[in-house]
């Protein structure tokens, strides 16, 4: 990539058979790709010595023993190592973005609690230092829970490459087209899709449009993977051939550029004078990859009542418990609606999984007043939540014949722990205080006589 990444002068793998546009299909394949004619080696991983000079280095996500099937790495082969940074790493100030655990003592009530959008700024901020902490879960110590953010960005990531050490992003755009140039390769996205990039991997973001605004799942256990489908079968909700990893990309540029780190919850930086992204040639199984939401084939309740929104899962990261996600990421996108004699919208509920919901675009069913594109809610652990007044007023008196939800789409970061607020959060981001007004309405309707009221 050169520092724009101008298409003239990107230097990026050809397409493979099997490849759209600059990216391979499947998720969690073993991948291989190389921007320049053999610097692939073949039959092996580490040749006494590379084509083109290369470097081979290897980037391991998962322990060297984990199983066959969960195991994932990749193989890089590069115009310098990583360990070509040019000094000592020095801690640096990150205010905004922060790590589990982060109990502040500064929350008014326990409470159910709901945000407006938070108003894009005109300072300069990039993907990084745009990032502002909504809510903390488990430690990020112990490589067990997650954090859920929004970012607010108005500059481009210039000379400057940062890499998590903690965890695995999940983005997802809500305003704004991402160009994440990554050690692997260029991901171009936009709201209505989302990007995995694992933990360990240098990126780049710059802003096509100048500005963008979405929410990102930091997640610091086990990585996010498809979940099973159970008696659902082998195709529908997300299709394995939905996720695209991009085909190898470099830039050969010297710079006077820093990458930024994040470890154990602290940001360190380092000085580099010289793109990172010089990654020629992979091959391997650990790689970014970005999806689609439109392409989510949804499975419901087709004759009565409304399931469990795990049927909407689209990646879960498992905790270790069987069945207990440390995250589950769930979308409630455009569907039918066709269940008889059937309360349609979500029940009235508590639940001991924590739900931190955002909305991308349009109306959750839900929630018609209040929870806009751009906005948050937080029902947290065995905290009741379920429709407003009007939502439930119109679900329960409407006629039932099939209708198209339209206009939709919010996601929920769902997981077994509790999520704190941080103090940006309680004090900074535009909190709707008469949030809890909502079900204020629903009126006690039982007066002992039999009948539907
Ligand atoms: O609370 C919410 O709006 C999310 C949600 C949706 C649903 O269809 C069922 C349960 C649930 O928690
Ligand atoms: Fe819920």
């Amino acid at each position: 990539m050169n520092r724009q990444v101008d298409p003239e002068t990107l230097i990026r793998a050809k397409a493979h058979s099997g490849t759209v546009e600059g990216y391979m299909p499947g998720f969690g394949n073993d991948f291989e790709t190389e921007a320049l004619p053999g610097a692939l080696p073949q039959g092996r991983n580490s040749p006494q010595k590379c084509e083109y000079g290369l470097y081979a280095e290897q980037l391991s996500g998962t322990p060297f023993t984990a199983p066959r099937g969960q195991n994932e790495r990749t193989w890089c082969y590069r115009i310098r190592p990583s360990v070509k940074h040019v000094g000592r790493f020095s801690r640096i100030g990150m205010p905004y973005w922060k790590s589990g655990p982060c109990i502040e003592d500064h929350i008014q009530s326990l409470g159910q609690y709901r945000w407006n959008p938070v108003p894009m700024t005109d300072e300069p901020l990039t993907f990084v230092s745009g990032m502002r902490t909504m809510t903390t879960a488990g430690d990020v110590n112990t490589q067990v829970g997650m954090a859920a953010h929004i970012y607010l960005a108005t500059a481009d990531m210039e000379d400057e490459w940062f890499y998590s050490a903690d965890s695995e992003l999940l983005i997802v755009p809500q305003e704004g087209r991402l160009r994440i140039e990554t050690e692997l390769g260029l991901i171009e996205l936009e709201p209505l899709e989302i990007a995995v990039m694992p933990r360990g991997m240098l990126f780049a973001v710059k802003l096509p449009d100048g500005h963008a605004r979405g929410f990102v799942c930091e997640n610091y256990g086990m990585k996010f993977d498809m979940p099973g489908r159970g008696p659902i079968g082998a195709n529908c909700l997300a299709n394995p051939r939905d996720f695209k990893t991009p085909v190898a990309a470099f830039e050969d540029r010297d710079c006077e550029g820093r990458v930024i780190i994040k470890w154990c919850g602290q940001f360190h930086e380092t000085p580099i004078d010289h793109s990172p992204l010089d990654v020629v040639a992979w091959h391997g199984n650990y790689a970014p990859c970005k999806y689609d939401l439109r392409t989510f084939s949804p499975v419901g309740a087709i004759l009565f009542d409304h399931p469990d929104p795990s049927i909407f899962t689209v990646l879960t990261a498992p905790s270790g418990v069987e069945g207990t996600a440390n995250i589950d990421f769930v979308i409630f996108p455009e569907r039918w609606l066709p269940a008889e004699n059937t309360f349609r919208p979500p029940w009235y509920h508590k639940n001991i999984m924590s739900e931190l919901m955002g909305n991308i675009y349009g109306i959750y069913d839900a929630k018609p007043e209040g929870f806009v594109p751009g906005g948050m809610s937080l029902h947290n652990m065995m905290l009741p939540h379920g429709p407003d007044v009007d939502a439930f007023e119109k679900a329960s008196n409407e006629e039932q014949k099939p209708v198209k939800l339209t206009n939709t789409m919010s996601f929920m970061f769902e997981t077994r722990f509790p999520q704190h607020l941080t103090r940006f959060a309680a004090h900074e981001a535009p909190l709707q205080e008469e949030y809890i007004d909502c079900w204020a309405g629903l009126e006690k309707k039982f007066d002992g006589t039999p009948g539907v009221k």
